[in-house]
């Protein structure tokens, strides 16, 4: 059996008195799409920020045997003077955002070039001198950026200003931004909020090429449940902090205490 790419083991994650993940446990498979649902409140965005660098995980251990090897999350963002968020992108885990954050003002394809620049190898002498180097980069990134425009079906836009684009557009616009970054894994925070039922199709279709054509790991929140059973092939669930259950989508729907959380009722009202 392989590893999992990443290893959650014993997470905990407090804000004060409250306890917003308690003791959770589970694991992202390498090429498929992972869901972390639950409903609100259930602590799903406090786990990806702990996954992706941007909260140190008050107890607990996050793994990525990425290309590095092992790496230990909450020692990445926790390095002295050059630790933080950033190091968890280098290392191969990319983001997009509940809010889109995209660079509004510039064109489509600059989105990406500049999302680039933070994988790149390229110093500040290498682009004053323009060294065959230097060229060479650019050419890669400008091929990337097209690369990821063709296959999130935005090849059209590229000149386009990026905050003029209709909300699917800037949806599928920050998952080629995410994806130009080179990434190991992949987490998107609810895609499909805002969007409307063509536009939904479009992306869990772009989602699941991910998977099959590129053998792209995904880890993705979501509350559009259709969507959810469609793209995935690992499912957990959170509730009040916990994981109430985890497995493939079939196992998940027919879970007593899933049905029960969602509907806001005990276990046993469930099953009488
Ligand atoms: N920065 C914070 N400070 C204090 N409490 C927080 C903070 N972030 C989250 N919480 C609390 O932690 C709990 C889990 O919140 P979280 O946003 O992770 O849930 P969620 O499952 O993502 O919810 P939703 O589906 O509504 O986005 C909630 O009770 C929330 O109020």
């Amino acid at each position: 059996m392989t590893t999992p790419l990443l290893e959650i083991h014993n997470v905990t994650m407090r804000f004060g008195g409250i306890v917003a993940n308690r003791n959770v446990s589970f694991s992202v498979e390498r090429g498929a799409v992972t869901a972390l649902i639950g409903p609100n409140g259930a602590g799903k965005t406090t786990m990806f920020n702990c996954i992706t660098g941007f909260y140190r995980a008050s107890e607990g251990e996050i793994v990525l045997n990425g290309r590095d090897g092992p790496l230990d999350i909450g020692t990445l963002i926790t390095k002295p003077v050059t630790g933080g968020s950033h190091l968890v992108t280098r290392a191969g885990i990319a983001r997009t955002f509940q809010n889109i954050r995209l660079f509004k003002d510039m064109s489509v394809v600059e989105n990406l070039l500049v999302a680039q620049h933070l994988v790149t190898a390229n110093n500040l002498l290498s682009g004053v001198f323009r060294t065959p180097s230097f060229h060479r980069a650019e050419r890669e990134a400008v091929d990337r950026a097209y690369h990821w425009l063709r296959e999130m079906n935005l090849a059209d836009d590229a000149n386009r200003l990026a905050g003029e684009l209709p909300y699917g557009r800037q949806r599928r616009l920050e998952i080629a931004r995410a994806m130009c970054t080179g990434p190991t894994l992949i987490c998107l925070d609810e895609p499909a909020a805002g969007l409307n039922p063509s536009e939904t199709r479009e992306l869990s279709e772009v989602i699941q090429r991910l998977c099959t054509e590129h053998d792209q790991s995904v880890l993705v929140i979501e509350h559009d449940m259709a969507l959810v059973m469609r793209i995935s092939q690992h499912i957990v669930v959170l509730d009040h902090g916990e994981v109430i259950s985890d497995g493939t989508p079939e196992h998940v729907a027919n879970d007593p205490a899933v049905v029960a959380a969602y509907l806001g009722v005990s276990e046993e009202e469930v099953e009488a």
